[in-house]
């Protein structure tokens, strides 16, 4: 586990956006891909908003995804063995970088065929308690005609295009990187979350 914290931590720090290719096993990884397909059949995943106000926005023209949040509550064995692995990588940042992380938020995505979410930073304008933005994808042989790309902007212009490959995970600062998941063809899983303070 501690291979792929390095990996994570040591590309975010070099090009402030760490990726890493084996954060969570391909067990967990498929584990908690059945679990999404599981909430989506029951129809338990719901659509997103933008902002933190009681009244969400959910505009589609904005953010066009489902979702549903992880709980330890839930008793799931899956989404506790998420949160075990989150646990460590929380501790081991903190230690490494001071980091100063107290707490953190994840949920299940659906972008299903169609669906994309407009340019973007992560960090609300009325509370900046999320520090650091991360995505796991859930989705095995992805490939560049499947579209749903992560566009993410770099200061200095350029665009770096992340795929959504199956077992890649995504770390950046919430409040410094704009970007864009491109329209998707295809259903597009994932895990995604915020590392607060
Ligand atoms: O799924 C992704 O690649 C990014 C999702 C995102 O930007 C968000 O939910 O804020
Ligand atoms: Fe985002």
């Amino acid at each position: 586990m501690q291979q792929a914290f390095d990996t994570l931590i040591n590309s975010f720090i070099e090009s402030k956006v760490g990726i890493s290719e084996n954060f969570l096993s391909s067990q967990l990884s498929n584990d908690l891909k059945e679990n999404l397909l599981h909430l989506h059949s029951e129809k338990s995943m719901l659509a997103a908003g933008t902002g933190n106000q009681p009244l969400v926005n959910q505009d589609k023209s904005v953010r066009g995804d489902i979702i549903y949040w992880l709980d330890r509550q839930h008793n799931n064995a899956h989404e506790n063995a998420f949160f075990d692995v989150m646990d460590a990588f929380v501790a081991y940042l903190n230690q490494s970088c001071y980091t100063g992380i107290t707490g953190y938020e994840f949920h299940y995505t659906l972008y299903e065929t169609g669906s994309f979410y407009k340019k973007h930073l992560d960090q609300f304008r009325n509370n900046d308690s999320r520090q650091y933005s991360m995505i796991i994808y859930l989705n095995a042989g992805w490939l560049p005609a499947d579209g749903g790309q992560l566009s993410i902007y770099h200061a200095n212009g350029d665009a770096q295009q992340v795929d959504p490959s199956s077992g890649k995970t995504v770390f950046f600062k919430s409040s410094e990187l704009e970007h864009e998941v491109q329209l998707t063809n295809k259903p597009r899983l994932s895990i995604t979350g915020w590392l607060k303070r």
